[in-house]
């Protein structure tokens, strides 16, 4: 499989398979929220574009990044959501880096979101899709974020050598600016065990798979079996 690790602002052509990787926090809470019974998730373009779609369907869940704001429902924490009940809702999710990253890709044949807690389950898409050229959007930091740059290389790896150890890995994402930022208070939004549950390797059995719907990039979660000897 050839690999490419790029940050959001070296995005020139669209790739045709691209994994966009956010370990903290769009993905994680995004797994979660499927996790909680989330139907689908809208990935916004705006914190405006995100409220305007509530507007027009006011049973959707408006959720961003930040401290709590007006008009939306959820903040971009996955400690913060995982006692949420969000079974057959719709959440629209905006964040600096995650939607962003996705959206930028929009138009490839395959988009995965993912983290380390939805890890094995993007591999094993890569994998049984026999994918050869794969695109990592590294969306924090300009591709510089070691969190999202490490859980990239692990996928990327790991769709290869089913064997391969996730421990150092893990390890770069816990000593990563935005882990530090987490647990300092820097960053808004936060509850305390952020950080742990975004580095909780393979939490949820599904891959999660993004696809135009009309105008909108819509996030589902996406299970695929294992198939023999995996
Ligand atoms: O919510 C997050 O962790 C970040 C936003 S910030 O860096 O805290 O301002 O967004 P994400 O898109 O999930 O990286
Ligand atoms: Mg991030």
């Amino acid at each position: 499989m050839e690999t490419r690790f790029l940050g959001i602002p070296e995005l020139a052509e669209a790739p045709s398979v691209a994994v966009v990787v956010d370990v903290m926090r769009a993905f994680t809470v995004a797994a979660w929220a499927f996790a909680r019974g989330a139907e689908k998730i809208v990935l916004a373009e705006s914190p405006e574009d995100a409220l305007a779609l509530k507007a027009r369907h006011p049973g959707w869940v408006a959720l961003k990044d930040g401290p709590p704001a007006p008009g939306f429902d959820a903040v971009n924490s996955p400690g913060l959501l995982r006692s949420a009940d969000l079974a057959g809702r719709t959440v629209v999710q905006k964040t600096t880096a995650g939607t962003v990253g996705a959206l930028a890709v929009r138009e490839a044949s395959l988009v995965l979101c993912a983290g380390f807690v939805v890890a094995e389950a993007t591999a094993r898409v890569l994998r049984t899709r026999e994918c050869d050229r794969v695109t990592f959007v590294v969306t924090g930091e300009g591709g510089q974020a070691d969190e999202d740059l490490a859980c990239a290389q692990y996928i990327a790896l790991r769709a290869t050598e089913t064997g391969t150890e996730a421990t150092d890995f893990l390890r770069r994402a816990g000593e990563s600016r935005a882990a530090a930022e987490l647990a300092e208070g820097v960053r808004q939004g936060v509850h305390p065990d952020d950080v742990a549950l975004c580095l909780e390797l393979d939490r949820f059995p599904f891959a999660m798979v993004a696809t135009s719907e009309g105008s909108l990039m819509v996030l589902r979660p996406s299970m695929q079996s294992a198939g023999p000897g995996r």
